[in-house]
């Protein structure tokens, strides 16, 4: 694998110590570190220490570890793949949660997974919870800092704008924490304090895994990258953190990507540069770089770097004509020579609102649910009808849980010690098999669904279990229709977060004059604003053709980022009536 790197990407396979690899779209992250990885693994010798591959989404991760089945390589022990987060938890968080949260047991985190949010007592606060949940103000939204103050992620919620300055979540918290419950954000919290507080365990796990290689890296939050830096100075042989701050779109997460240009600037740490892009055109580099912080735009090298055609910029009438951009774009394929699949071909959008509109389908997504077991149940079976029977057994699996295990559900410790001390392991497999098998199909109408469904469980459970739905829910409508999503066969439509690591031949990125990521926003902001970043994500996917489809109206003084020359300006309904090109 090695043969087939740069110089520039070679350069990120051997050293040691700390680094830190800046690098643009599209300049082979993902394929260096798959590459990196080989080469390790290939010559790993520890039989009890390993490399703890991480990124931030089970997707980054699985395309790494794609990347290496394509050379027969399939990671085991010792080492570990996954996200930062799973590797938080079960290395830190889980094991020694304890010591430093002031819980008697193992902790439990609350929300991952198909794990419900409803809480036990703890969460319960009476009035004053159902007063701040009515102002938005949630829980779930509270964790902390590194400094260990209390934060609200949501930003428009913080101790100025709290009439009664943070006391009740603090203390909500207190409990929260005194049960052994943290949610995901705090689990990093948590394992940085470990860490700090237990420098044996840091030690330990610095041998366990004295390779840290992190993918995605522009999306590490204060605590994390505090994480790493605790590993670094209790003895990591390696950590080498690869990312785009240009491309980081997860500052809901507490992500920050100035976190990520503090280490590359960082003289204790060695900077490394990609700056070639191997998946676009030289055309789109140069139309993409107003979008970036780059100083200059990025050098195409790999087989489309040649490719002649200029990007365009369409101008379609917002309202009424979103529902026309597919069957343009395949005509602009056709006129390219572009297959069309949705392997190759995509269009982007920030949101579900745009999916639907260029999808044309109606709005879709109100629940019937209000009782969160037939919710469940309702989920398995979908899954089992679109043969994703993985989820489908999580889902069967919470429902049940949920039934027998009420309010102790999500102490996924305590109910397989229940379940092992009750009916044993093998019956409850059976149980939840049983249910799936025998289940209703999701294609009958929920009405006839539910009590199906009500019956099957009787009988299987020996119990009697309400099913519920809304009243105000069609009767006839089937179950499946409430899962099913927007889709569109012929080519990919999907939002931007979606579309994070993928190449596409062509790409249309539909920018609205509402909602996020508005043209307006667009012309403001800087490559410092996540809206800006979540564009130049989009815009960064195609190969040979990018598309930008904006509103028709849009100001001149709105489009200075889209220069004529360097883009083509295009009306949708003149070029489809044959018209002359608007440009
Ligand atoms: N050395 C190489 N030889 C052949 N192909 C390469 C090489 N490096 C990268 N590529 C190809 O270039 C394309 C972009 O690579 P990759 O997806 O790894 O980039 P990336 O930096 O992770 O992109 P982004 O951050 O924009 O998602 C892929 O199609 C990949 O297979």
């Amino acid at each position: 694998m090695l043969t087939t790197l740069s110089t520039q990407q070679r350069a990120i396979i051997d050293p040691k110590g700390q680094n830190i690899l800046k690098a643009c779209p599209g300049s082979g992250k993902t394929y260096t570190v798959a590459c990196k990885l080989a080469y390790l693994m290939d010559s790993w010798t520890h039989r009890n220490a390993g490399i703890a591959a991480l990124s931030f989404t089970n997707v980054a991760n699985e395309e790494i570890q794609a990347k290496l089945a394509e050379h027969s390589i399939v990671p085991s022990y010792p080492h570990f793949f996954g996200t930062l987060d799973s590797f938080i938890n079960k290395w830190i968080f889980l094991p020694y949660g304890h010591l430093v949260m002031g819980c008697n047991s193992r902790p439990n985190i609350v929300g991952i997974g198909e794990n419900g949010w409803e809480l036990p007592l703890a969460w319960n606060w009476g009035k004053a919870y159902q007063e701040c949940w009515g102002k938005n103000c949630n829980l779930l939204n509270f964790t902390y800092n590194e400094t260990g103050e209390l934060i609200n992620t949501n930003q428009l919620l913080n101790k100025d704008t709290c009439p009664y300055e943070m006391a009740r979540c603090t203390e909500l918290k207190k409990r929260f924490t005194q049960a052994g419950l943290a949610t995901q954000s705090d689990t990093a919290y948590w394992a940085m304090r470990i860490l700090n507080d237990f420098p044996v365990v840091a030690k330990a796990l610095a041998s366990r895994f004295p390779v840290l290689i992190i993918d995605e890296a522009q999306d590490t939050s204060h605590v994390q990258m505090k994480i790493v830096d605790l590993l670094v100075q209790n003895g990591l042989s390696e950590a080498s953190l690869i990312g785009d701050p240009d491309q980081a779109i997860y500052e809901w997460r507490n992500a920050n990507p100035a976190i990520f240009l503090e280490k590359y600037y960082d003289s204790g740490w060695n900077s490394l540069d990609l700056t070639e892009n191997r998946r676009s055109s030289q055309l789109i580099c140069n139309a993409t770089h107003p979008f970036s912080s780059l100083k200059e735009p990025a050098m195409a090298v790999g087989n489309a770097s040649n490719c002649k055609t200029t990007p365009i910029l369409l101008m379609y009438k917002a309202e009424s004509e979103e529902e026309l951009l597919k069957d343009r774009l395949k005509e602009f394929c056709n006129e390219n020579s572009i297959e069309i699949s949705p392997d190759l071909v995509a269009i982007l959008c920030r949101g579900n609102t745009g999916l639907r509109r260029v999808l044309k389908v109606e709005k879709n997504n109100v629940s019937p649910w209000n009782d969160e077991i037939t919710r469940y149940f309702a989920q398995a079976v979908y899954y089992r009808d679109i043969k994703n029977h993985k989820d489908a057994m999580t889902c069967v699996d919470t429902a049940l849980r949920k039934i027998f295990y009420g309010t102790n559900a999500h102490r996924i410790n305590y109910v397989e010690t229940e379940i092992n001390k009750t009916m044993g392991m093998e019956a409850w497999k059976i149980m939840r098999w049983s249910i799936l098998k025998h289940a209703p199909a999701t294609t009958l109408a929920i009405e006839t669904w539910k009590t199906q469904m009500q019956i099957l469980i009787k009988t299987v459970l020996i119990k009697e279990v309400e099913m519920k739905y809304k009243r105000t829910t069609l009767k006839t409508r089937s179950v499946a229709s409430f899962f099913v999503k927007a889709q569109s066969e012929d080519i990919m439509v999907e939002t931007i977060h979606a579309s994070k690591g993928k190449t596409y031949d062509a790409v249309m990125v539909v920018i609205s004059n509402r909602g996020k990521g508005t043209v307006k926003q667009i012309a403001q902001l800087t490559p410092a604003d996540e809206e800006l970043r979540n564009i130049y994500v989009a815009m960064t996917r195609p190969r040979k053709l990018l598309i930008v489809a904006i509103p028709a109206n849009t100001a001149q003084k709105d489009l200075l980022r889209f220069p004529k020359g360097v883009w083509e300006y295009i009306s949708l309904k003149a070029n489809a009536e044959g018209e002359s090109k608007n440009s």
